[in-house]
């Protein structure tokens, strides 16, 4: 089992933790709040401070008029075997105090720091460590004292402000209330009292304290209360016989206080058999037993709340990114794991798992052909502009037997027609693809908490789309210009070998040429260009899908982030730190997720090591 000291050790620890990370109550089931604390609880001018610094056997508390008192002063005692005694604060950790008088001071400034002069309270604690051999392993808070009246200077606010704080301490079952009450006032008007009464009913995490015994009136004792009989608690009264303001002035040493108030015990007639269960070091060890009793009780459910805490923050961590690590490795690392995560999704959407593949195809089923099948070539091969194309190309000189220049020039004058919608169909394509681009940034999960990264890879696919888009574009045109620099000879062959059908094309052939202009014979002209183009638009509606899939389609699948990735690759740790940039929201929480984490974690560790021993 583990010794008194290292359970009293392990809850200081943990509290320190607790405040580093800010964790001092407040909202919802806190690690600080599962802890069992002592808070010291009583009116003003109870001697409360008195017996704190009688606890601790040192004069290091501020005194003054007024709330002095202005912060929880949360007060670790550590026993040490021997050695010299030193105080310690939590903020301002390197730093030993061997001089209690700049303990004091130190507490004074620090109390003002966060509340400023204007003597209004904070919940913030003040940490103070004292090592020690003359005190017991011991944690206390001592807190503001209450009051009912606000002195000159203080708002009218902080008589309720106070009991709001203490009362927010005592209330939480797992706080053992020390009772500071004067043994010279009725202990029915005691403000400790009464507060312990109204949170703790049964008295069992109440220790009543009476002091100022030396000062009731004289022919009057405080056995009634000492020995349970006024207001019964689980726990015995201690009586306490503290410095007087007198001793104070003088300076009395606190030791010699220590031994001053043992003998006022012993030597008294109405307390000398209670003396072994009074005064200031009788009542630090009683608290201390009992602290670490109640601390082997709790640690089970310390231990569960411990772990259940750990769980939620982790799968909280894991909701909104984990930190990226530092170096330049695990950034490059990160960044790739994102690229890959959003080429995953795009790709899904390519392929069918998601949806917009499907548009592209519809591209090529209906927009391609509804866009050839519009092309003017009724106007442009209308009788009037075929005799016109065809005068134009014979020049002075009319063609003998066939019209070859005008031919070609009424079919290049066609195949010009189809760069429109092969272009057409490469735009309509870039566009789904950059759509698509957009979607998978937006869907991809891994990405949303790295804006710039966002915007870094949305930057590079489309630079990358449209490197293929112009690619492509070329392609396709290539695919038109390819149709006009051969054409294909045999479907002309063929043109010729075939008999004329109607009778008067059959009289026109037998008088071929009679009239090289005339209407019929220009008609199957351009009947005859409308069948060549009707051929090759025929192919081109084939052909130009397989160009824009090859050229873009299927580049942006094998190789939309391959710029990026060889950019990335050759940059520097610092640029790579910038992409990763988050929302600075976000990092702040997942700051704090992680810093409680630690603290969970960081105590656990620490109840391992204690409850194996
Ligand atoms: N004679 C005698 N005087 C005491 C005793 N306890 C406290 N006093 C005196 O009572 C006055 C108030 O004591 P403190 O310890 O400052 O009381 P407090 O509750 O801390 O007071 P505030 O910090 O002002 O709320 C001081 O002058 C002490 O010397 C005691 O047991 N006997």
């Amino acid at each position: 089992m583990a010794t008194l000291e290292s359970l009293i050790g392990l809850v200081n620890r943990i509290q320190r933790a607790c405040t580093i990370l800010g964790d001092h109550g407040g909202e919802g089931m806190s690690l600080w709040e599962a802890l069992p604390t002592v808070a010291v609880v009583g009116g003003q001018s109870s001697g409360k401070s008195s017996v704190l610094e009688s606890v601790v056997g040192r004069d290091f508390l501020p005194r003054g008029s007024g709330i002095v008192t202005r912060r929880p002063l949360v007060l670790q005692l550590h026993k040490t075997e021997g050695g010299a005694e030193y105080a310690e604060f939590l903020h301002a950790p390197k730093k030993k105090y061997p001089d209690f008088a700049a303990v004091r001071q130190e507490i004074a400034d620090e109390t003002d720091r966060i509340t400023g002069k204007t003597k209004q309270i904070s919940n913030v604690p003040i940490h103070l460590s004292i090592y020690s051999p003359n005190v017991v392993d011991l944690t206390l808070i001592d807190l503001p004292g209450l009051t009912k009246v606000a002195v000159e200077g203080q708002p009218e606010s902080i008589v309720e402000d106070i009991e709001m704080m203490v009362r927010s301490y005592v209330e939480k079952p797992n706080c053992i209330i020390l009772a500071i009450s004067p043994a010279n006032q009725d202990i029915a008007t005691s403000d400790a009292i009464k507060l312990a009464r109204e949170v703790d009913p049964s008295g069992e995490r109440t220790f009543g304290v009476l002091t100022k015994l030396d000062l009731m009136d004289k022919g009057t004792n405080a056995l009634d209360v000492l020995e349970g009989r006024s207001y019964k608690l689980q726990h015995p009264w201690v009586g306490i016989v503290n410095r007087s303001q007198a001793d104070i002035n003088k300076n009395v040493d606190m030791m010699a206080a220590r031994r001053k108030e043992q003998e006022y015990f012993e030597s008294s007639p109405e307390y000398g058999h209670l003396a072994h269960k009074m005064g200031a070091e009788y009542l630090a060890k009683l608290l201390s037993k009992h602290l670490e009793t109640v601390i082997r009780q709790r640690i089970p459910s310390i231990i569960a709340l411990i772990n259940k805490t750990i769980d939620e923050l982790n799968s909280e961590l894991d909701r909104i990114g984990r930190p990226v690590g530092v170096d330049g490795g695990a950034q490059l690392y990160t960044i790739l794991e994102m690229c890959r995560a959003f080429d995953r999704i795009f790709r899904e959407h390519l392929e069918g798992g998601r949806p917009g593949g499907d548009r592209i195809y519809r591209v090529f089923d209906h927009q391609l052909p509804d866009a050839l099948k519009k092309l003017p070539f009724d106007r442009h091969l209308s009788t009037s502009n075929v005799k016109k194309v065809i005068s134009e190309a014979d020049g002075y000189q009319p063609h003998l037997i066939a019209p070859e220049q005008g031919y070609r020039r009424l079919i290049d004058g066609s195949l010009g027609f189809f760069k429109g919608p092969a272009e057409a169909s490469v735009d309509a394509v870039h566009s789904i693809l950059k759509e698509l681009v957009r979607k998978s940034i937006v869907e991809t999960q891994e990405l949303k908490r790295f804006p710039t990264l966002q915007s870094d890879i949305a930057a590079a696919a489309n630079d990358a789309l449209e490197k293929f888009r112009n690619e492509s574009r070329k392609t396709v045109l290539r695919l038109v210009e390819m149709e006009s620099s051969y054409l294909t000879v045999e479907f002309f062959r063929k043109l010729q070998t075939e008999p004329e059908k109607t009778p008067q094309n059959q009289a026109q052939a037998a008088t071929p040429n009679v009239d090289r202009y005339s209407d019929n014979h220009l008609r199957r002209i351009g009947s005859n260009v409308s069948a060549y183009i009707n051929m090759v638009c025929e192919t081109l509606r084939n052909t130009i899908p397989k160009a824009v899939v090859f050229c873009q389609v299927r580049e942006a699948k094998r190789s939309l982030l391959n710029q990026f990735y060889a950019q990335i690759g050759r940059r520097e740790k610092e640029q790579l730190g910038k992409m990763l940039d988050e929302d600075p929201s976000l990092m702040a929480k997942r700051e704090t997720i992680a810093k409680r984490l630690e603290l969970y974690k960081s105590a656990r560790d620490e109840i391992d090591a204690v409850a194996w021993k």
